[in-house]
């Protein structure tokens, strides 16, 4: 439990009075088919600058951009009221240097609510230092920090009203929808990223962190739902690498790159990122290896002559054969024996490495698989 003086009343404010202000609107406010359309397109236009501008340009520096991109996605970042640029970046570079800590901001490890908006109801303490520099030099960014309320305030609500207000005279409907129910959407929108991406999905290239890559989160997010990939190459203007995978934000910047607009696109070298994937891929392996009997391994099985084996025959009656200087208990075996019983009765109390090999059969892998599960001891080397 948090106590009062706990609270961040401003964060608090703005988080629950919209989605209630939404919802009034969705019970009262008839909602037509142009408004509809208008709040979709400036959901993604406020989702895109939180994507393509406040986190993938000025978190990460993942690209260069003119400064005409630079204002218009100040602008659309402004419109969905997650703070300044100033503000965000910092918190998210400090969320990528301390992840899963008590120093990340939205750590994960607090728990699903935590990390989706817990933290912001919570007065935080004096974030880690992190390098800002770059960020405190940009005249956009200073601008935006300096005059956040009122840029917030015009993009959040006056433009979106204004535009339906005077477009096709539904002001309410502007609003309540492209406003303000819109605003709610992005923002969870946006805290799935914290939430939502550390919780369900893959991990592709690392497990140290919570971080994960599922289609769904991207889908919500304008495809930052490749999260993995993202914390294992946040310099990368891409979170989705494969063609097929939902990456808006990556096809915006790459497409406003073709006119000049965005350049110095930056992504990791693909042998670096097979590198990870197959660092993945191996984890995997071994852990099903680990639930598949391999049997006793040749270094841990007792040593017999040739001599010895014959007598272990006379006094057991287990049926022993030897196999590139393995001994092999086929007592079990013999009847199931693809190649019939009568080779491996014939076998008993020999070394039958070359008929096994091809003299007689070249046994395919699921015979050398199989056999593993028979290792009775090694033979002897002769002195
Ligand atoms: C531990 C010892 C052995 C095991 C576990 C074993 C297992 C198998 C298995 C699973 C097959 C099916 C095909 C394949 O996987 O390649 C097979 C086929 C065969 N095995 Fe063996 N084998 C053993 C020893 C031998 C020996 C010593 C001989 C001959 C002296 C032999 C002769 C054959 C032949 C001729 C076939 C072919 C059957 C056919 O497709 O017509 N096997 N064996």
């Amino acid at each position: 439990m948090i106590s009062i003086n706990e609270i961040d009343f401003k964060h608090t404010i703005l988080l629950l009075s919209t989605p209630a202000l939404a919802l009034y609107g969705f019970l009262n406010v008839p909602l037509i088919p142009q408004t509809a359309l208008w709040s979709v397109l400036y959901y993604f236009w406020s989702g895109l600058g939180i994507t393509a501008g406040y986190h993938r340009y000025w978190s990460h520096r993942s690209y260069d951009a003119t400064r005409l991109w630079q204002f218009v996605m100040m602008l659309a970042g402004s419109s969905a009221v997650e703070g300044s640029i100033k503000w965000w970046s910092r918190g998210h570079r400090v969320h990528h240097r301390f992840t899963d800590t008590d120093k990340d901001p939205y750590n994960a490890k607090k728990g699903f609510f935590w990390s989706h908006i817990g933290w912001m109801l919570k007065k935080q303490g004096r974030l880690a230092t992190v390098d800002v520099s770059d960020l405190s030099k940009d005249w956009i960014v200073r601008f935006q920090h300096k005059y956040y309320p009122l840029v917030a305030l015009i993009m959040a609500f006056v433009v979106p009203t204004t535009v339906a207000g005077f477009g096709w005279g539904d002001w309410k409907g502007g609003f309540f929808f492209a406003g303000v129910a819109r605003l709610v959407f992005v923002h969870h929108a946006t805290f799935c990223v914290n939430s939502l991406a550390h919780y369900i999905g893959d991990y592709t290239y690392d497990d140290k962190h919570t971080p994960k890559d599922h289609f769904l989160t991207a889908l919500i997010t304008c495809g930052e739902g490749y999260h993995n990939f993202h914390h294992e190459f946040p310099g990368d203007y891409r979170n989705a690498i494969k063609f097929y995978q939902y990456d808006p934000t990556k096809w915006l910047i790459w497409t406003a790159s073709l006119v000049g607009l965005t350049y110095n696109l930056k992504v990791f070298p693909s042998n670096e990122i097979q590198k990870g994937r197959i660092y993945m891929q191996e984890k995997e392996i071994e852990q099903v290896k680990r639930t598949l009997d391999y049997g006793v391994p040749v270094e841990d099985l007792d040593c017999l002559s040739m001599d010895e084996v014959k007598a272990e025959i006379a006094r057991t009656g287990k049926q022993l054969l030897i196999i590139s200087g393995v001994v092999y208990d086929v007592t079990t075996f013999m009847e199931d024996h693809p190649g019939g019983k009568g080779f491996l009765k014939a076998s008993v109390g020999r070394d039958v490495t070359a008929s096994f090999n091809g003299e007689v059969y070249d046994h395919a892998n699921a015979a050398r698989n199989l056999m593993s599960s028979m290792r009775y001891a090694r033979l002897k080397k002769e002195e």
